[in-house]
């Protein structure tokens, strides 16, 4: 079973073996999170070379490329080499994805869509990728490029009103009423309050 987490890259080391268009997806969404990672591979695809902060390996995968390393996402289309590589990141407590086998992952990564701190993740638990492609589709038009400016306020109000509410239930009840507010309304009561906290 795969449990939802969120989790701290900053001081993870993390290498992508394959530099085919799986393993591009994968590395986009590293750069999506501000991340840098390693990629070894014989092959790259073209859209490697417009990624940032990349250190490009141009060779076969050795065993020596995983020292160091905390995270492992194996995407060769060597299926075999896939489980392999698998094998020697479980004996180094690596955490691992393996593209082509979920049963020797110890984390799929999901579907998302990100508005500044807003992240809304989706999995089908490796069923259906392309539902869960689907879905997201759909979030992103229910939940817009807006949402990252309304998080950020909402953040902000949050530590207003935790410092202004000692009583718990009526903090809770202030940051629930906030939530049902439009961008425009909640900017207004972030002016209102930002007054009041001086
Ligand atoms: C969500 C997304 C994230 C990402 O990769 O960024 C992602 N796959 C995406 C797309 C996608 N992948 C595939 C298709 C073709 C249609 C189809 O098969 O449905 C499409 C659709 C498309 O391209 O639109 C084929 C496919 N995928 C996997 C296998 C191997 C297998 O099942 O064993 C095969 C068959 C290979 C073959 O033999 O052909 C495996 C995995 N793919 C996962 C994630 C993990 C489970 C996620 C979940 O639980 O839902 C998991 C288990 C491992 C992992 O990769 O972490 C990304 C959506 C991007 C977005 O957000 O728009
Ligand atoms: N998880 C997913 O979302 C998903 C989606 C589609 C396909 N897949 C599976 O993922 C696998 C990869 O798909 P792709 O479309 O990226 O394939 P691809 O053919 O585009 O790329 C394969 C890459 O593996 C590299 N490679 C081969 N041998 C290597 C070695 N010894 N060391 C390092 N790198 C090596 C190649 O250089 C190439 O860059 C396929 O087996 C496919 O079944 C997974």
């Amino acid at each position: 079973m795969f449990y939802p987490i969120n989790i701290n890259l900053d001081n993870m080391n993390i290498l992508v073996v394959g530099g085919g268009k799986v393993a591009l997806r994968k590395c986009k969404n590293f750069s999506d999170f501000g991340k840098s990672v390693t990629i070894v591979s014989p092959i790259f695809e073209d859209g490697f070379s417009e990624l940032e902060n990349v250190k490009l390996i141009k060779r076969e995968f050795e065993e020596r490329d995983l020292n160091n390393i905390n995270m492992a996402i194996i995407a060769t289309n060597n299926r075999k080499l896939n489980a392999e590589i698998s094998d020697m990141c479980r004996k180094r407590n690596i955490i691992t994805n393996v593209v082509d086998d979920i049963d020797k992952s110890n984390f799929t990564v999901s579907s998302y869509v990100k508005r500044g701190n807003l992240l809304i993740g989706i999995s089908t638990g490796g069923t259906s990728p392309s539902l869960s492609a689907k879905i997201k589709r759909e979030l992103e038009e229910k939940y817009g490029e807006e949402y990252e400016e309304y998080t950020l306020i909402l953040g902000k109000l949050r530590k207003i009103i935790i410092k202004k509410y000692e009583d718990k239930s009526e903090r809770k009840k202030q940051l629930n009423r906030l939530v049902k507010l439009s961008l425009d309304e909640l900017k207004k009561e972030y002016i209102k309050e930002k007054i009041n906290d001086k």
